[in-house]
């Protein structure tokens, strides 16, 4: 007994607030009181003191409810500080969630507890039916066959409230789109007496990329070097492997005999380098406006230089046909408009595969599965839980919004990307079915695809060194909670976690190596730093270079409007009949621009101000997570000053600490 200091912290935004009162509870050990209704939590923090007749012992949880005599007007609570007896200082209570409606919500105290660290279960209930109630309210979903699960709703209207957009996100999304759709039409009207007769004048119509970066790609991505360069550092640096033998789709026709010993040489001295797209081979081409639009599905053999450039050796448009003469190769001594468009027919293939295999899939896709995953199998108590939340932020939201507007029935891929109206979704489930754990965790996949020690791998470096940082982040945190692998092996929520993600959320991904249960601390911490990586740096490595790389409309055309040349005999009208018109063109240009914006509502990795962890020991692992992360962005920004390419997309500073656009 005794009295109790009671500080009560509101979200800080405009509507957090609540005119209604809260009605809160101390629940101690030994006995629970009612502290009665109190201030209704406007907004900012609020205080009271009150005089407890009981003795409560050590403070488990505090319950609280509010009360509308009318309106009831829902309330993010952030977190509320009990001091007083038994609060050894301050017991601290976090929520960062709405309050709805009248029922009681329970907030245990910060402290993270798996269930053998509640030997006296004295939250062994209250974790039970938390997780019974999430699993009513986070649903999966299912969009289409053969892809993994989403979260169920068709819009953020559906979704949990904690999982939508917070005012200062939504007007900044909704304010920024509509402008750039209302400037997409402003400049469109201009489009009708704008003609585009040759290259020069997209550059016209299209002038200043929005980066230094994307100003250089407008100046040269014609050059040879900048178009092998991207495959390394540029919007998608996924694709490339280091060739083990000559692919076996490569038929080299007669008279090819110098390339086969070119190739051969290149491939002896292991500098020999391939991008293979037959993930595209067959996908059913878009029609938009009636119009045919095309897809390819080619094949790049690239050499590494000795001083780091990736230089291109030859370009097989389509894969051979059976029955049929050996398909054409073009070569960099080709007459120029034919190599040119032969390269173009390579970008505008890497960007189907970016944006829905490399990008949405593996990024946003993933993420969604392990946030939905996470918030049906962890209770708020859970370590795990604890140390993923801050990662989901947003993405639940921004998926649906993909789901609703991009990828849509009538949306943009329909609109103007050449894999539109059906063939993306092949493309997603093709990609699906061949995702595997491996290419999930950076030191696997750059290793598989031969990357591993690249100099001018900008993007394997700071993976592999990005990696590294959250995974001894990681390895801090559960070392914290698990002393031995039978303690994983013990943890019946963690295991529930991990295969309700498999199984369920992935698809019975276990057949692509995906862990199905995780018997030790290494397997786990490699699983969360997984997870964690996926939401933080694998997307932002593929999102944020469609702002350099696809704002100049011929290095990332979303679509192609004349079929693959058969011959070489190529015209810069050729060229330009086969790009996107201007109406497509601008319109690539203004979602690709809106999307990859750098955002002014934005948390980065690290960054996140929610204390979920109470305690000195996980904030301590927090803190040199972020000591780490601030001299790997010192180290990037010197690395990148010498740089004619600087390469930005895994700099800590730039990185989202979770997929929200
Ligand atoms: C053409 C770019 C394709 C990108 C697909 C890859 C990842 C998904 C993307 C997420 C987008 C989320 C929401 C998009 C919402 C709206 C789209 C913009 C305008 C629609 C026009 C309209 O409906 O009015 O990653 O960032
Ligand atoms: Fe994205």
């Amino acid at each position: 007994m005794g009295k109790y200091t009671v500080r009560v912290a509101t979200g800080d935004l405009f509507l957090a607030g609540s005119p209604n009162q809260v009605q809160l509870w101390l629940v101690g050990e030994h006995g629970e009181a009612d502290l009665g209704k109190q201030l209704p939590p406007l907004c900012g923090k609020g205080e009271f003191e009150i005089d407890v007749p009981l003795h409560l012992g050590r403070l488990l949880m505090v319950k609280l409810r509010k009360h509308a005599v009318l309106l009831s007007v829902d309330w993010f609570c952030k977190w509320i500080a009990v001091q007083g007896p038994g609060t050894q200082g301050e017991a601290f209570f976090p929520c960062y969630r709405w309050v709805q409606g009248h029922r009681i919500i329970c907030l245990p105290e910060g402290t993270a507890r798996t269930l053998s660290d509640d030997p006296q279960n004295l939250f062994k209930k209250y974790r039970e039916q938390e997780l019974e109630e999430r699993r009513k309210v986070y649903r999966w979903g299912s969009w289409k066959n053969g892809l993994i699960l989403p979260i169920a709703g068709n819009s953020q209207l559906d979704l949990p409230r904690d999982e939508r957009f917070l005012e200062d996100k939504d007007l900044d999304f909704s304010v920024s789109l509509a402008k750039a759709l209302k400037d997409m039409t402003i400049k469109g009207t201009l489009d009708i007496i704008n003609c585009v007769k040759g290259l020069e004048d997209f550059k016209k119509i299209f002038p200043r990329g929005k980066t230094a970066l994307a100003e250089q790609v407008h100046d040269s991505w014609k050059n040879d070097a900048f178009f092998g360069y991207q495959f390394l550092n540029g919007a998608n640096p996924m694709l490339l492997r280091r060739s083990s033998r000559l692919p076996a789709r490569l038929v080299l026709p007669p008279g090819m005999e110098d390339l086969k010993t070119q190739l051969e040489k290149e491939l002896q001295a292991g500098s020999l380098f391939e991008v293979d797209f037959s993930l595209l081979d067959g996908v059913k081409p878009n029609v938009i406006i009636f119009k045919q639009q095309y897809v390819a599905a080619p094949l790049v053999m690239l050499k590494l230089q000795p001083d780091g450039r990736l230089l291109p050796m030859v370009i097989q448009l389509q894969p051979p046909r059976y029955g049929r003469a050996p398909p054409l190769l073009f070569l960099p001594s080709d007459p120029p408009m034919a190599w040119l468009l032969a390269k173009i027919w390579v970008r505008s293939s890497d960007f189907q595969l970016h944006q829905l295999q490399s990008h949405l899939l593996r990024g946003h896709l993933i993420a969604e599965v392990i946030a939905v995953a996470t918030m049906r199998s962890l209770p708020s108590l859970h370590p795990i839980y604890k140390l993923l939340i801050p990662h989901f932020r947003y993405t639940m939201a921004i998926n649906t919004l993909a789901r609703s507007r991009l990828v849509s029935k009538c949306g943009i891929f329909d609109l103007v990307v050449s894999t539109g109206s059906g063939g993306h979704v092949d493309i997603l489930q093709r990609a699906t079915a061949c995702l595997t754990y491996r290419s999930l965790c950076p030191p696997d996949d750059l290793a598989d695809r031969g990357l591993l020690g690249v100099k001018s791998s900008l993007y394997g470096q700071d993976a592999i060194r990005l990696w590294g940082i959250i995974s001894r982040y990681v390895e801090g945190m559960v070392g914290l909670f698990y002393k031995s692998d039978q303690a994983v092996k013990d943890d019946l929520e963690l295991q529930a976690w991990c295969r309700e993600m498999t199984e369920t959320g992935l698809q019975t991904a276990q057949d692509r190596g995906f862990p199905i249960s995780l018997e030790s601390r290494a397997q786990l911490c490699h699983f969360v730093t997984m997870c964690t990586f996926t939401c933080t740096g694998q997307h932002a490595s593929n999102h944020l270079g469609q702002l350099d790389w696809y704002s100049c409309i011929p290095n990332g055309p979303s679509t192609m409007r004349k079929p693959p040349p058969i011959s070489k005999d190529v015209t810069e009208k050729d060229i330009v009949d086969s790009l996107p018109n201007l109406h497509q063109a601008r319109m690539q240009k203004t979602i690709t621009d809106f999307l990859s914006r750098r955002q002014p509502v934005m948390v980065a990795l690290g960054q996140h101000e929610e204390k979920y962890f109470s305690g000195p020991e996980p904030q301590a692992v927090l803190r040199q997570f972020r000591e780490e992360l601030a001299a790997m962005d010192k180290e990037i920004e010197v690395r990148n000053a010498v740089l004619d390419l600087p390469y930005e997309y895994l700099r800590p500073s730039m990185i989202e600490n979770s997929v929200t656009i």
